[in-house]
């Protein structure tokens, strides 16, 4: 697909990463880099990852830092506003329980993925499901399956409030926002967003959540997306 440029009139943009504006192996694709750097609005990126990796992102497209990683437990808008919640301590008591039930995070010595979390705790796919959500439940906790791993974090925070929080800072309305997603944990920014576009493989709830699907997947479904978003208003 060629690489559209963003619409002139474009609204602010929320979006996701992993199974976004990457390939199937997870690398980010390269055509999405110019979209987002030229694009004439405030682009935020959310996702279930730690700080680290959306801050890099911005940094390394040349784009304002808006951030909201762990899907909602961490919200950074420019340098300036750091907004932490949710319940590390619980988390850390699920994932303590889960390593003495036998079980693995799954992530290798290092943990890259957990290193840097400060709201959740994030476990392999290739780790079993039924014991951590019955470990979560027991904790008041719940587990969102991204497709990617499994993030065991608060109800009450998601990617949706995440999105409130940015938009209050930027003097915005959270339906002021076009939103990319394709997973469950996108779910509660498409319900907020004005527009909400899944790519082509989403899970089933952001395709029940989404206005538009594309026909495309992973970042083609993505350029796909800003096509749409160009005529759908
Ligand atoms: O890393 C994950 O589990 C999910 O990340 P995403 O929200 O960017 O899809």
């Amino acid at each position: 697909m060629d690489v559209p440029s963003p619409p002139a009139d474009a609204p602010p943009l929320v979006v996701d990463i992993d199974g976004t504006l990457t390939d199937e192996s997870r690398a980010v694709d390269p055509r999405v880099f110019p979209v987002l750097h030229e694009w004439p609005a405030p682009v935020v990126v959310a996702t279930g990852k730690s700080m680290p990796y959306p801050v890099a992102l911005c940094d390394f497209v040349g784009i304002e830092t808006v951030v909201i990683a762990e899907n909602g437990g961490v919200v950074l808008v420019g340098r300036d506003t750091l907004r932490i919640e949710g319940d590390r301590a619980a988390a850390d008591a699920v994932a303590a329980a889960y390593r003495e039930a036998g079980y693995d995070l799954g992530w290798g010595e290092a943990d890259l993925v957990n290193r840097w979390r400060e709201t959740e705790v994030a476990v392999s796919l290739d780790s079993p499901l039924e014991p951590l959500a019955d470990i979560a439940a027991e904790h008041g906790l719940e587990v969102v399956d991204t497709g990617f791993a499994y993030h065991v974090k608060s109800p009450a925070i998601t990617k949706g409030t995440g999105l409130e929080a940015v938009a209050e800072e930027l003097d915005l309305a959270p339906a002021d926002f076009a939103a990319v997603g394709d997973s469950e944990n996108d779910a509660a920014t498409f319900e907020r967003a004005g527009l909400s576009i899944a790519v082509a493989n989403a899970d089933e709830t952001a395709l029940a959540a989404a206005e538009y699907v594309t026909d495309a997947r992973y970042a083609d479904g993505f350029l796909e997306a800003v096509e749409r978003i160009g005529t759908a208003r």
